[in-house]
């Protein structure tokens, strides 16, 4: 591992989500999102109870919040907008109430000098739409660009960089396919059509940004870079077959305009041959991709698995949510990317851990040195793609606030600031102390 060392102008920030933090989510007009409904349905969420009815009340709180963040130092802040407040049917009418909320977020932010990043969807759809088929209507495509149309032309100039999508594999595998997440979904022939038309949408979202925008625009995809068990063929093509699925379904129709062949072997019958024309919408020229990275995935050719690709556990350390802690995947799928795809500005635009984070000490401290060994670890390796060639810009630590792990309620953990949910008192761990450093040296101390 080389010196730990960044470029003079990396963009040291934190990621939130909307409905991960705000609460109040049917206030001032907005409409409810289909996880407004997913979470207050026990037949569905898995946390029963867990709502973002309140979460970290940051839609009551958002001044002190971004003092806070001014406080630990951030350059950045990478946050979402809950679509149904700006549109609470989702398309047609404004609701101004709603958009006035981010438009004080942004211009809060831009007060403190700490850089807006605004993610359009994070996953809440709003669900009047969801009553129309959701992310299954063609028509999907347009009402995301007519929301699109609507943010930039309010904030672009203030918002400098845009996300179009959050991690659309997570969206189809856990909404559409496995029903973990909203809106809850168990279709085999359901996920591809899902998938496709957010793809489509992140295509004519970018379009629209082309005629009205001024500035950047790009897509965020989680990716978990898949390692093969043996050196066998089985488990070669297992390997491939989990990369094809998870990593490549994305990147490769954004970046090459195609989807990679191993999806019409996974899919069988239920994957359409989609328009040559769609393969060229979705094909957008980007100003960046955004990479979401937390694990790998050690894979072996086991049929009792979807894909017939099972994961095979390692003696590391494992997170709360049962992610391995393995910081040179990071290292390796960013120079995949470079390799794959070529040298497009990339950012980290999420990497943390959940661990269990003891009560809050005598002094109120909130010692986690799991989150600062893994941070640690995650910014050599950063660095370590850096050195190797990779044009990374920037890193977004997630998650800025304990807050709402979907379907997984309060109890797992993400932030670098705890969150007393019966208090909502604020508490930075050590973790937040340890970032306020390495942002203040741009990585010197570490
Ligand atoms: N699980 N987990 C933590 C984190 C989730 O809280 C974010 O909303 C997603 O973008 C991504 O899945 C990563």
């Amino acid at each position: 591992m080389t010196r730990v060392s960044f470029p003079a102008d990396f963009l040291w920030g934190a990621a939130t989500a909307a409905y991960q933090i705000e609460g109040s989510p049917l206030a001032d007009g907005a409409g409810p999102s289909i996880w407004q409904r997913f979470s207050h349905d026990p037949r569905l969420m898995a946390a029963k109870g867990d709502t973002g009815d309140v979460a970290c009340d940051h839609y009551n709180r958002m001044e002190s919040d971004v003092a806070l963040m001014k406080a630990l130092g951030l350059k950045a802040y990478r946050f979402s907008v809950a679509w149904g407040r700006v549109l609470p049917q989702g398309t047609g009418r404004v609701n101004a109430a709603g958009l006035a909320f981010y438009e004080r977020l942004v211009d809060t932010l831009i007060a403190h000098d700490i850089e807006p990043l605004c993610t359009l969807f994070h996953w809440d759809m709003p669900a009047a739409l969801d009553d129309r088929g959701g992310w299954l209507n063609p028509d999907s495509a347009e009402w995301f660009a007519d929301y699109a149309r609507v943010m930039f032309q309010a904030l672009d100039g203030r918002v400098k960089k845009w996300v179009t999508l959050n991690e659309p594999w997570v969206v189809t595998d856990g909404g559409y396919l496995h029903g973990a997440l909203a809106p809850g979904h168990r279709n085999m022939f359901e996920a591809p059509i899902a998938s496709h038309n957010l793809m489509r949408a992140h295509g004519r979202a970018v379009q629209v940004y082309r005629e009205v925008g001024a500035h950047q625009i790009g897509l965020v995809v989680n990716i978990e870079p898949k390692y093969p068990a043996t050196d066998s063929a089985a488990d070669a093509a297992a390997t491939a077959r989990a990369d094809a699925y998870m990593n490549r379904q994305y990147l490769d129709p954004a970046m090459l305009g195609t989807y990679p062949d191993e999806l019409r072997e996974i899919f069988g019958e239920a994957w359409p041959e989609w328009p040559t024309d769609d393969m060229a919408l979705i094909r957008q020229r980007l100003d960046f991709v955004g990479i979401n990275y937390y694990t790998r995935n050690v894979v072996t050719a086991d049929a009792s698995w979807p894909l017939n690709a099972g994961p095979v556990r390692q003696d590391a350390t494992y997170t709360e949510t049962g992610w391995e802690v393995y910081p040179q995947g990071l290292t390796d799928l960013l120079v995949w990317f470079k390799d794959r795809y070529g040298d497009l500005p990339l950012y980290i635009t999420e990497n943390g851990a959940a661990f269990y984070d003891p009560p809050q000490a005598e002094d109120g401290a909130v010692h986690d040195p799991l989150r600062v060994s893994y941070l640690k670890k995650h910014f050599a390796a950063v660095s370590d793609a850096i050195a190797q060639g990779v044009d990374v810009r920037g890193y977004m630590l997630w998650s800025l606030f304990d807050n709402l792990e979907w379907s997984l309620g309060y109890s797992k953990r993400f932030g670098m600031v705890h969150v007393n949910f019966a208090t909502q008192e604020r508490t930075p761990k050590d973790s937040a102390k340890l970032y306020s450093q390495v942002i203040a040296t741009n990585g010197a101390v570490l």
